[in-house]
């Protein structure tokens, strides 16, 4: 085992320790810090719901999680018994104050039996709307007022739209201090999403190009392989825009386009991504149709497979009329991004599963080659993949091997898989920060509100004009045509890589 600067002692109550999140990400994400050992010396996990569960049937249910989810997959399952020594099973309805004492109670036997008083963290992994009771009564706990020490972390979606997030963060910051919130974004924990920034500020290759006279345009694809997962009752209230777009992909868009920042202090990188969002051009309802376009899948083949619409997943409006995919083209109104269009997607049951952002740059200025090879001069880009793959790739333009001048794009990859061993899963990175409390990767009130502001125009557009050509694409499709017209309109085409092997 490695030797790490580890976290001071700490309680972690997650409520929703009997739900889906807990099972395939949290509890395999702590289990990978404990075989790399960087939980506390001294740590306590309690798993809240109203499931019954002793704590045999509990850790048995987590373990199947842990062996299915984690990036290990099953390998290094021997060191299971002693991380469950930590692990427990509270029952209790979050709707019920009386049962909040169970919380202080283990709270005080930890800090008995530590001699510490630990931090105390409650991770809230439950539907939003559960948020604010829950949130209202470990308000009122006496815990809470030890500022610092107690931490909230809540789950996306942040708020139903912008006047709800506005009310929960009113909510949270009358009871917690704004260092003691942690709003998560798992994306932003991603080691490639990170890698964004270290590309960008810690090199003095690219600075110079990463502007308007540069870059032609960018695209940001979020593109999933799988439909619903059975979370048909959560995605009627959300779409691809609110699952997606709100969170996920515009906190990408801040990390390609903010300012360098001074420090790496974490108000200074938040303050550096929400210049980004308040300078994101309002779309108005008018425009919404030249500048977005939704989707919805139809029933169909995927990879072999015959799937069901969209309208017939368990859980759905028969009429339904949420996006399950979303493309956006937006204008940054700044000095350096003035006049460059972004365009990101989104969506469920597409063709693959890939995330990447590619900024493509602009023609050279003039072009002295043959002109039989100025097929693929428009082919300078850089990509950086996300996921499945993970890497930063470079196409230019080299000559063809041989007596005649001719070129061929080929590509300088960096393969962050290769580099890095045992890439720590999101939230590996993000549990861990919140134990530590840093925030940097963490979203602050004013970006949640700024990121709805955003969309607002768009959800409110879509919701009072119902779409007419529901469902419009297929399954292994990269949705609907429309969206191949946003970028064509503009002389465009999406880049959909090839899948991985
Ligand atoms: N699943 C995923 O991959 C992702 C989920 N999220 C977010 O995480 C949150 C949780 O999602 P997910 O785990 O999928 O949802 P689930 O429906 O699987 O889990 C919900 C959890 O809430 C608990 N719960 C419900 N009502 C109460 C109550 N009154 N008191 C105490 N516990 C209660 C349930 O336990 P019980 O029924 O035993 O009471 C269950 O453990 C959501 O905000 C979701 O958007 C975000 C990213 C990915
Ligand atoms: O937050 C969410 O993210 C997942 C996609 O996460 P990824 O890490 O697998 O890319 C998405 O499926 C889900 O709908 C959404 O709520």
């Amino acid at each position: 085992m490695q030797t790490n600067k580890r976290p001071p002692a700490s309680v972690l109550f997650i409520f929703g320790g009997s739900g889906d999140l807990n099972y395939r990400k949290l509890t395999p994400a702590l289990y990978n810090l404990f075989l790399d050992n960087w939980m506390p010396d001294q740590f306590a996990i309690a798993g809240i719901g109203r499931s019954a569960y002793s704590n045999e049937k509990y850790h048995e249910h987590l373990l199947d999680g842990v062996t299915k989810f984690s990036r290990r997959k099953g390998k290094q399952n021997g060191h299971w018994t002693d991380f469950t020594q930590h692990v427990s099973y509270l029952q209790m309805d979050g709707d019920d104050a009386a049962a909040y004492h169970k919380i202080t109670d283990l709270v005080k036997e930890k800090e008995e039996e530590w001699g510490v008083h630990p931090n105390v963290i409650f991770y809230l992994a439950v539907a939003p709307q559960l948020v604010p009771s829950i949130a209202q009564k470990l308000g009122a706990l006496k815990i809470c007022g030890e500022k610092g020490t107690t931490r909230i972390v809540v789950e996306k979606p942040f708020g139903h739209d912008l006047e709800s997030a506005h009310e929960l963060n009113l909510l949270l910051s009358s009871m917690f201090a704004e260092e003691q919130i942690f709003r998560i974004d798992h994306y932003l924990g991603k080691e490639t999403v990170q890698n964004i920034l270290a590309l960008r500020f810690a090199n003095a290759l690219f600075e110079p190009l990463w502007n308007r006279n540069y870059i032609d345009h960018i695209q940001i694809t979020a593109a999933e392989a799988v439909g619903l997962e059975g979370r048909g009752g959560y995605f009627e209230h959300a779409g691809a825009l609110r699952d997606m777009v709100q969170n996920h992909i515009l906190q990408i868009l801040c990390m390609i386009a903010m300012e360098p920042p001074v420090s790496f202090d974490a108000n200074e990188i938040r303050n550096k991504k929400v210049d980004v969002l308040n300078a994101i051009r309002r779309i108005t309802k008018e425009q919404v149709h030249d500048f977005a376009v939704r989707g919805q899948y139809s029933g169909g083949w995927k990879k072999g497979e015959k799937v069901v619409g969209y309208r017939q997943e368990e859980g759905v409006n028969p009429q339904s009329n949420i996006d399950t995919f979303a493309a956006v083209k937006f204008y940054i109104d700044n000095w350096r991004w003035q006049g460059v269009p972004i365009y990101v997607r989104t969506g469920k049951f597409l063709n693959q599963k890939a995330t990447h952002i590619t900024l493509h740059f602009k023609q050279a200025p003039h072009y002295a080659f043959p002109p039989e090879s100025a097929e693929t001069w428009r082919s300078n880009r850089l990509t950086i993949s996300i996921q499945p793959n993970m890497d930063i790739s470079i196409r230019f333009q080299a000559k063809r091997p041989g007596q005649t001048m001719m070129l061929d794009p080929v590509d300088m990859t960096f393969d962050y898989d290769a580099a890095g061993e045992h890439a720590p899963e999101a939230y590996e990175t993000l549990l861990l920060d919140v134990m530590e409390g840093d925030a940097t990767l963490f979203m602050r009130n004013d970006q949640v509100d700024a990121a709805w502001r955003v969309i607002m125009p768009i959800l409110e557009a879509w919701e009072n004009r119902p779409p007419q050509d529901f469902p419009n694409y297929a399954p292994d499709s990269w949705g609907p045509d429309a969206a191949d017209a946003l970028l064509a309109r503009d002389g465009h085409t999406w880049l959909n890589l090839p899948p991985t092997p």
